[in-house]
């Protein structure tokens, strides 16, 4: 399928300093891809130069084939900035009336898109008197209008509550269903870690990875940590799994061993040899964070 948006070698220069460099990231319709990189790698920089709010220095955007910034552009993009700020004296069905009107889209899909953010009981009280999460939600029924073939949320889960977050999660896996493609900047990677398709990281303006997860992973090559539970008897059985796998004990009872991925199964395989002095096994294969750590170059904390 052609891709919704399409970057191509996209540089930019802030005075001389090169903020992008060479960036290209593609997004086919439906999917979701987690923009990650540090404070200032330059998330918001692609974000607003693909809404066409800031000129590139070099390469090339297109938004379903139209330049960005243009009427085409515009009418398939929306975006979710990370502060939203919207007219405080107007109750949020007034707003959100007035962004419909102005999307071409009559006022016919605010009711049911104030409900489907959970806006409902609220919907009719001043703007001004909400709290940063009501706000946020509003945001995104903004986002919803029109169904947009591509979106862009800029820190979308920023001031949400936990069931507030699942839920806006739920309502982008719905966007990306019906087909929008939907470009996250984040620093929550426990959330984009189960929620997103690929991950993009960002590292001083360059695109250092772009893949699934699984893919990630696996050219990462990092270790798979094992915790290994030592049986209650014999009373040496945790000394013994230590002194036979070369791993470290912890909690008294267990032992943890760190296994690259090709050495997994034979170290399963070793400790399945020792029998009932072992207990039992947990696995725990790196998470996006060992591997944003990884791309990124940022050292663990
Ligand atoms: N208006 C501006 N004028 C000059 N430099 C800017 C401007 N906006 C951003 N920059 C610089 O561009 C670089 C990238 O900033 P950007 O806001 O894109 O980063 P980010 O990845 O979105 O960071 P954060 O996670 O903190 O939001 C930074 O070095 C920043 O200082």
């Amino acid at each position: 399928m052609d891709d919704v948006l399409l970057i191509e070698g996209a540089g930019k220069l802030r005075g001389r300093l090169p903020v992008l460099q060479d960036v290209t990231l593609r997004a086919a319709p439906g999917q979701r891809i987690a923009l990650l990189g540090h404070n200032g790698a330059g998330k918001s920089t692609l974000m607003k130069a693909v809404l066409g709010l800031i000129p590139l220095s070099n390469g090339r955007i297109t938004v379903g084939g139209a330049a960005p910034g243009s009427t085409r552009a515009r009418a398939m993009t929306a975006y979710l900035p990370e502060a939203v700020a919207f007219h405080k004296a107007l109750t949020g069905r007034e707003q959100l009336s007035l962004f419909a009107r102005l999307a071409g889209e009559g006022t016919a899909p605010v009711a049911g898109l104030l409900d489907r953010v959970g806006l409902a009981q609220a919907a009719d009280r001043r703007i001004g008197t909400w709290s940063k999460g009501m706000r946020q939600r509003l945001g995104l029924a903004q986002v919803l209008l029109g169904r947009p073939a591509l979106a862009l949320l800029d820190e979308p889960t920023s001031g949400l509550d936990p069931i507030s977050r699942h839920e806006l999660y739920a309502i982008i896996d719905e966007m990306a269903a019906q087909g929008t493609a939907v470009l996250i900047a984040s620093h929550t990677l426990t959330e984009v870690e189960a929620r997103t398709d690929r991950i993009a990281i960002l590292r001083d303006g360059r695109l250092v990875a772009d893949d699934t997860l699984e893919n990630l992973s696996l050219r990462a090559g990092l270790p798979t940590r094992l915790r290994v539970r030592a049986a209650a008897d014999p009373a040496d059985a945790a000394e013994r799994i230590a002194a036979e796998t070369g791993g470290t004990r912890v909690n008294g009872a267990s032992v943890d061993l760190l296994c690259a991925p090709e050495a997994k199964m034979a170290e399963l395989r070793r400790l399945s040899a020792m029998g009932e002095a072992v207990a039992d096994i947990e696995m725990h294969p790196p998470r996006l964070e060992d591997l944003y750590r990884h791309y990124s170059g940022e050292k663990a904390q």
